[in-house]
């Protein structure tokens, strides 16, 4: 991967000092500015290429779209549903978590507010601080033997059940993605959430907050679930229907709540805080010294692993990156750029591009067909205009732009390090371009349909001239050259001598106007690569 570069850091949420050590240690400077307000955070996020934050910065599109340098947002935690991961790929920032940093953490909460729940712990605690002494009020249930549902099966999930079965509990538990086998393997017998409802004497929910996770326990399905079933939310407020909840409260369906996060933190939702059958906590999941050091810890070296090209870990919106480790793979990104470059100023500059067809060739080729692609689009969006591509949101912006973007692979006997081809068309022409890399460096094959003699280096200034193929041109156009001031370095003729061809120099410097060579080309292009 092409190291990322990142010089200033904004940590907005108290994070383990381990993380400022670590990132400082590394030469990065970090600045720690808690409780910033909206307007605050847009105003001071311009001035870093990185953000660290917990649960309580709201990472939104406004914040985002001010973010001029940002390259990274930093989740030292698990959920990224406080950051608009959209708003992020589409502006090219990598969006980084630790999952699993603070599992043991959120697991060990879950199962204090189960067993809390089964013997009123907080309540009694409550009432002996008020100086009573009340034996009977405070009656539990023991939880052995009972039926404890969990929806979401994923890290945390299976913490919570292995942990809940030494109570001698039946675990229950449903996920889309997670294999029935492999919970099994843990003691989880997965059903649909049609079956599971009715069979629960307590639900924990354990799945990330998104459309599919809001409200699923709602008046329905607490109309499903067994009379006084206790439920706990250790995950994101919403997956439970705080108005539903209250609801089934109050008749009675519900049995009790454990609830650690809430729909707006801190909760304006008082009547279900203030319920005599709620437990609640102020999102305290992650918060134990170990979850904070191993998260803080975790989201420095990732960023410090980024910054030095040697590892991607826990992105979780540029998968693509991850296969961009090797020299070799940085090499063929150049190529990828420098071809898109070679055609942006060749064809697009002139007309709008509406297609692109990625084409690699080769075994060497055979696995890099993701970010070929992606490298080709910087190099044709980028070169000469204001879009800040990158390989993150490349894709995006190619359609946005209106771009159709297909690749394919060829099984083809070609040189060691493959072939790319790219064919671009807009407004009825088409341009082609056909690079590789040799000796490590990205080379131009061929042009249109002109093959070059000797491959093109694509470094530095180069000039593609078509015009009809005559001894005198190079001569002619050396003329015109020196008098601008311009050397050339290097000359690369087609194979092909026949009609309009396209010639390549590198040159020492680029024309501040094409227009000199015009009454001996047909048509000319420069850029610096
Ligand atoms: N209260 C706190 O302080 C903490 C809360 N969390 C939250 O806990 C939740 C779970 O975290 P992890 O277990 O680490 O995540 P995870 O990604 O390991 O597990 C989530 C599971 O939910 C499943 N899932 C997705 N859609 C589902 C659906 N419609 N129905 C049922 N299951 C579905 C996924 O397949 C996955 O197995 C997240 O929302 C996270 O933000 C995590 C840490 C601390
Ligand atoms: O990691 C998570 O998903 C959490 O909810 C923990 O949030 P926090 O870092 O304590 O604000």
């Amino acid at each position: 991967m092409a190291p990322i570069c990142i010089k200033t850091v904004l940590i907005s949420e108290s994070v383990d000092p381990r993380c400022r050590a670590i990132l400082e240690e590394h030469g990065i400077c970090v600045t720690e500015k808690h409780n910033l307000k909206k307007e605050e955070l847009i105003a001071e996020i311009k001035d870093y290429d990185g953000l660290v934050v917990r649960s309580a910065t709201k990472v939104t599109a406004d914040v985002i779209n001010a973010a001029d340098n940002l390259k990274l947002i930093g989740r030292a935690g698990t959920g990224v549903d406080n950051v608009d991961v959209d708003a992020a790929t589409k502006k090219g920032i990598i969006v980084m978590n630790t999952p699993g940093g603070n599992t043991i953490s959120a697991a060990e909460l879950t199962c204090a507010l189960l067993m809390s729940l089964s013997r009123n712990v907080p309540q009694a605690a409550m009432s002996m601080k008020q100086g009573n002494w009340d034996r009977k009020k405070f009656m539990g249930a023991e939880l052995y033997g009972k039926v404890l549902g969990i929806v979401g099966l994923g890290r945390i999930g299976k913490e919570v059940a292995t942990r809940m079965q030494a109570f001698g509990m039946r675990t229950v538990g449903y996920d889309p993605i997670t294999p029935p086998e492999v919970s099994a393997s843990w003691g989880v017998e997965q059903m649909s959430l049609e079956q599971l409802w009715p069979q629960c004497d307590y639900i924990t929910v354990h799945t990330p907050l998104m459309p599919a996770t809001v409200g699923l326990l709602n008046d329905e399905t607490f109309a499903k679930c067994k009379k006084g079933v206790k439920v706990v939310n250790c995950a994101r407020g919403g997956i439970i229907d705080e108005e539903a909840l209250l609801r089934a409260l109050e008749s009675g369906q519900c049995g009790g709540a454990g609830l650690d996060v809430f729909i707006e933190e801190p909760p304006k939702n008082r009547p279900l805080v203030d319920h005599p059958n709620v437990i609640s906590c102020p999102h305290l999941g992650a918060s134990t010294k170990e979850a904070q050091a191993r998260c803080g810890e975790d989201i420095a070296l990732q960023i410090v692993d980024m910054v030095n090209g040697k590892n991607l870990v826990g992105a979780v919106n540029a998968q693509i990156l991850a296969g961009t480790f090797s020299q070799e793979s940085q090499q063929l990104i150049k190529l990828g750029e420098a071809v898109g470059a070679v055609l942006q100023s060749c064809a697009t500059s002139r007309k709008p591009l509406s297609h692109a067809h990625i084409i690699t060739q080769g075994d060497y080729m055979k696995t890099c067909g993701g970010y070929m692609t992606s490298a080709v689009l910087v190099g044709l969006l980028n070169h000469g205009s204001g879009c800040r591509a990158n390989l993150i949101n490349v894709l995006s912006l190619a359609k946005d732009n209106g771009i159709v973007v297909n690749e394919s692979h060829w099984v083809t006997e070609v040189a060691a390090a493959g072939m790319c081809k790219v064919e671009v068309k807009g407004d009825g022409c088409s341009f082609k371009a056909t690079g590789s890399v040799q000796g490590g460096v990205p080379v131009l094959l061929g042009l249109n349909d002109c093959v070059f003699r000797q491959p093109v280096s694509l470094t530095g200034n180069l000039m593609f001239l078509q015009a009809s193929a005559s001894p005198q041109l190079l001569s002619s156009v050396a003329g015109v050259l020196a008098s601008e001031g311009v050397q050339i370095d290097s000359f690369s003729a087609p194979v092909d001598h026949n009609g309009d061809v396209w010639y390549c120099l590198g040159v020492s410097s680029l024309l501040p106007d094409l227009g000199v060579l015009k009454s001996f080309v047909k048509d000319a292009a420069q850029l610096t690569i």
